[in-house]
């Protein structure tokens, strides 16, 4: 299988182009390759594929072989293949996800070739029922208590397409992410399992992020959290609409705009590119 490495502020997946590739075991290829040691290593697979509904579709599978509805770092290293290998033309194109369609923006560097990419992210989804959640279906979860080991957190929910649960922390680089990422990810509130943001607030217009994926575990950075994290932040008053966030992995514009979505802004890298036998 050829495969194209790339990351988006130091969220790695490997990407296979399915217009001239086929994926038989996409779950199973997404474990294979996402071992740090015995294979590539990513934080997951993305499939680039052909679409009857927009110019490129994208299917993303985490590296325990879960799919997602959606990956926003994903998304802008998508965008950036298609127009750096010829699959798209134009600057600004569109994109099936799980999560819908959305519109990216493209920004080129002197060479011609993908550096940046803005992402409509859509509206984020507030309800218990979109999330999905447990609990009053048409209910929001902002700064609500949850109950993990001996520990209380407050925490705000959202669904960028897939499930986000963000929680404000003093100082997010000495928190125990490992110990209550996992626990919050697989807590029976959430029948999908959930994306889990530990958030510092550095000031009302500058955050600090450390993520915890569903099936992937701690990553570098998350788009789809990062979206969910600017929700957040304005739902409890704590930020501006539009901030900087800084992740583990690298920084992501966002902006929650007067037209209800979020904006999303941030790089886009080919690693390098290789053959694998499977
Ligand atoms: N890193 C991604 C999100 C990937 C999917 C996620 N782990 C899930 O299962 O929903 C991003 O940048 O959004």
């Amino acid at each position: 299988m050829k495969f194209t490495k790339m990351q988006g502020a130091g969220n790695d997946y490997v990407y296979v182009n399915c217009f001239e590739e086929a994926v038989h075991d996409p779950a199973a290829v997404a474990i294979k390759v996402s071992n740090r040691n015995f294979g590539i290593g990513s934080d997951g697979l993305i499939l680039i594929m052909p679409s009857e509904v927009a110019d490129v579709r994208m299917r993303m599978f985490n590296s325990d072989g879960s799919e997602s509805e959606m990956c926003g770092n994903g998304i802008r290293c998508v965008a950036k293949y298609a127009y750096d290998h010829g699959i798209v033309t134009k600057n600004e194109i569109t994109a099936e996800t799980g999560a819908g369609i959305l519109t990216l923006q493209l920004f080129t560097d002197a060479g011609c070739k993908v550096e940046k990419v803005r992402v409509n992210m859509g509206p984020p989804r507030l309800t218990r029922k979109e999330i999905p959640m447990l609990g009053e279906p048409e209910e929001r979860v902002v700064n609500v208590p949850l109950n993990v080991l001996h520990s209380s957190f407050n925490i705000t929910c959202a669904s960028m397409g897939n499930p986000h649960c963000v929680i404000f922390v003093d100082d997010v680089d000495t928190f125990q992410v490992e110990k209550y990422g996992p626990l919050i990810e697989n807590h029976e509130l959430f029948p999908r399992r959930t994306n889990v943001e530990f958030v510092q607030i550095v000031s009302r217009t500058e955050v600090r992020q450390r993520t915890w994926e569903r099936g992937a575990g701690e990553t570098l950075a998350c788009g789809t959290g990062s979206s969910a994290v600017t929700a957040a932040c304005v739902l409890n008053g704590l930020t501006e609409k539009r901030i900087l966030n800084h992740l583990t992995g690298g920084d992501l514009e966002m902006e929650w705009g007067e037209d209800g979505n979020i904006y999303m802004t941030g790089p886009a890298v080919e690693v390098f590119t290789g053959e694998i036998d499977l």
